[in-house]
């Protein structure tokens, strides 16, 4: 096969009126990805469940660990992003995502390690879990019953939190993160409570309704959000540590489901250095040219151009532990969406909302993640199919 055959097939234009045709949308998602990502609630509240039923005194037992790893790869690895930021930067121990195969050098017996793999057989989870084993540190493994994560994890007597397979990873994000969450609260390390679930779970639903394929375009956010990044190259930026696993999120799943290159990232950092690209040649150079040709007969200039999705964490609890105050974030979201507009770049914004840092998250992920998926289905391509993922394994002999 040749570049261009090569892999999955679609269409370099979007198709509109297709996102608004769910028996064609339900044809291009043979898989069922829509369906998944719908699931996300439902995950919440299995995954809360299976977790209660695991006994994690083995990991409490021996009190406050001196740090906590969380060893995985792609989806499963986010889960690590996604409890550093919900312990907050006043957390007192370190939490450390590892996304390599076995685990950092120093760890010992006074630290855990938390191996997650939703097939349970990544090298990554599987190699931290043998070395944790190894090296006597605490080892509490999350993923897909009768896997050979499990197996290690019998092997080690430790707990195993099993969570269903769903086919692909990424749409086992709610799955996958919740157990990480509750382990971590055992070590009492965030405080999460089961209303913060509950809340977390129904916004979910809610969403996912809001997002559902029967509702139009001109109602459904993730259908007008995917049609307003088509064509475009997306800078995804969160404005807080929290809407920045959420602008991470977006980044894997835009890459993963549409195939488009994605920036993403934290924008205090941005601020600092990538924001230049708002200057650059896909995006003010770019609009500077629409405007001239604006006042010819020719409206549609050729050309990729950026498109900002700036996702706003309004931190609605004054009691979450920030980095920085709410208002430096704020005034930068405000900043930013200036300096876009100066330079004609379209800018979609998504504004958390919801009580828990675990809601607010989900705020900012459920629509991006239905949108994302609506974007390759306008693009004709099958959300679900990764062949460049597995040619490369293949290639790469992994
Ligand atoms: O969660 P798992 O099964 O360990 O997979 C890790 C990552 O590997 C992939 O399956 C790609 O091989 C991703 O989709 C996934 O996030």
């Amino acid at each position: 096969m040749m570049g261009g055959t090569a892999g999955v097939s679609g269409r370099r234009d979007v198709d509109e009126s297709l996102l608004d045709d769910p028996a064609a949308l339900a044809e291009r998602d043979p898989g069922g990805m829509l369906r998944f990502t719908a699931s996300a609630g439902a995950q919440v509240r299995e995954s809360a469940a299976l977790t209660a039923e695991t006994n994690l005194t083995a990991l409490a037992d021996d009190g406050r660990p001196r740090a906590v790893v969380i060893a995985g790869i792609g989806t499963a690895g986010r889960t690590g992003d996604v409890l550093a930021t919900v312990a907050g930067p006043r957390c007192p121990v370190p939490v450390i995502p590892h996304r390599s195969a076995g685990v950092p050098g120093w760890v010992g017996a006074a630290d855990v390690v938390i191996a997650v793999s939703a097939s349970g057989r990544s090298p990554e989870a599987l190699g931290a879990a043998e070395a944790a084993h190894r090296r006597g540190a605490r080892l509490v493994a999350v993923g897909a019953p009768d896997s050979q994560l499990q197996a290690v994890a019998e092997r080690a007597r430790a707990p195993f939190i099993p969570v269903p397979r769903r086919a692909p990873a990424r749409a086992s994000l709610w799955a996958l993160t919740v157990p990480v969450l509750l382990a971590a609260r055992t070590l009492g390390l965030v405080k999460v409570n089961e209303a913060d679930l509950a809340e977390t779970a129904a916004r979910l639903d809610a969403d996912a309704d809001r997002c559902r394929s029967t509702a139009e375009s001109f109602v459904n956010p993730a259908k007008s959000l995917a049609l307003g990044l088509a064509g475009s190259i997306p800078i995804v930026w969160g404005s807080s540590p929290l809407a920045t696993v959420a602008a991470r999120r977006f980044g894997d799943t835009l890459s993963a489901n549409a195939r488009y290159p994605v920036v993403s990232g934290a924008l205090g950092e941005a601020g600092r250095g990538r924001v230049g690209l708002l200057d650059g040649v896909f995006g003010g150079l770019a609009e500077g040219m629409r405007d001239i040709f604006a006042d010819q007969e020719e409206t549609e200039v050729e050309g990729t151009r950026l498109r900002l999705v700036l996702l706003r964490d309004g931190g609605l609890n004054p009691e979450d532990d920030a980095d920085e105050p709410l208002a430096v974030e704020e005034r930068r979201a405000d900043a930013v969406q200036t300096l876009a507009e100066r330079r004609g770049v379209r800018c979609d914004v998504v504004t958390a909302e919801g009580g828990s840092a675990l809601e607010r998250l989900a705020s900012l992920v459920a629509v991006p993640d239905f949108a994302a998926v609506y974007l390759a289905l306008a693009h004709g391509l099958d959300p679900m199919a990764v062949p460049a993922i597995t040619e490369m394994k293949e290639l790469a002999n992994q």
